[in-house]
């Protein structure tokens, strides 16, 4: 059962270490499966070398396991809620990659202070309020999921435009169309939170970049009339 997703799956979490994403165990990616409500997620604690497709997980979205012998993620409750609330979720990545943990840890979003920022993310990326302590003892994975819901339903957020956040205090969950474009906006939101902190180093009263500019960036690899790479229908640069 869902061999083609578990796969994809196994491949989106072997990048995580290639891409220096995570250290140890730490990190975790899924897929899901709208059709038939299934998730596929890497199992809790196992080293990434030793990961095999067998090893993967599959839970209903009511975060129980119908296929596999290990433990889900312990970060499973978070996935299952992300999926839930944003529709247009294929995949979902949860690392501790340093540069965007650091934000997260600071309590401070990251503006879109350049282009390569604009490329991937719609403005600026937000970081979530902590959570409180009853949430914390209750149910910290899936409260932790609701959290990010609440940032993004409070700032009006779209997640396909949006395809990441910074937890309070702990670290960054990405996703995208699916697991493996979950894991390039995880590397990329971690390329844009180091050079954020080198920028505002050199210049500490720089400002984010203007709309136009930024829809410029956006808009030419995302937007109906996309004309970055190969893919897009236009054909002329604009
Ligand atoms: O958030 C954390 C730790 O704070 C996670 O990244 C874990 O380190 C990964 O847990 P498993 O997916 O192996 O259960």
């Amino acid at each position: 059962m869902l061999e083609s997703l578990k796969e994809q799956v196994l491949k989106a979490n072997l990048l995580l270490p290639k891409y220096q994403m995570v250290t140890f165990t730490w990190g975790n990616v899924s897929g899901i499966d709208r059709e038939k409500g299934l998730v596929v997620i890497k199992p809790s604690g196992v080293p990434y070398d030793e990961l095999k497709v067998e090893d993967l997980v599959v839970v209903n979205l009511d975060g129980e396991v119908v296929e596999g012998d290990l433990r889900p993620s312990s970060d499973t409750a978070t996935h299952i809620a992300l999926y839930k609330a944003f529709p247009k979720l294929g995949g979902v990545v949860h690392t501790h990659s340093p540069w965007a943990t650091s934000w997260a840890q600071a309590g401070r979003p990251i503006p879109a202070l350049g282009t390569t920022h604009a490329d991937y993310y719609y403005g600026e990326i937000p970081c979530t309020r902590p959570l409180t302590e009853d949430e914390i003892t209750r149910a910290y994975e899936l409260e932790t999921g609701n959290v990010i819901i609440e940032t993004f339903e409070n700032a009006g957020l779209d997640p396909v435009a949006m395809p990441g956040v910074l937890v309070s205090g702990h670290a960054p969950f990405c996703w995208g169309k699916d697991a493996m474009q979950a894991v390039h906006n995880a590397v990329v939101l971690e390329e844009v939170a180091k050079m954020a902190l080198h920028t505002y180093q050199l210049n500490p009263a720089i400002q984010p970049i203007d709309q136009f500019l930024l829809d410029k960036h956006y808009l030419r690899k995302h937007g109906a009339n996309a004309y970055y790479g190969q893919k897009t229908t236009s054909k002329v640069n604009q």
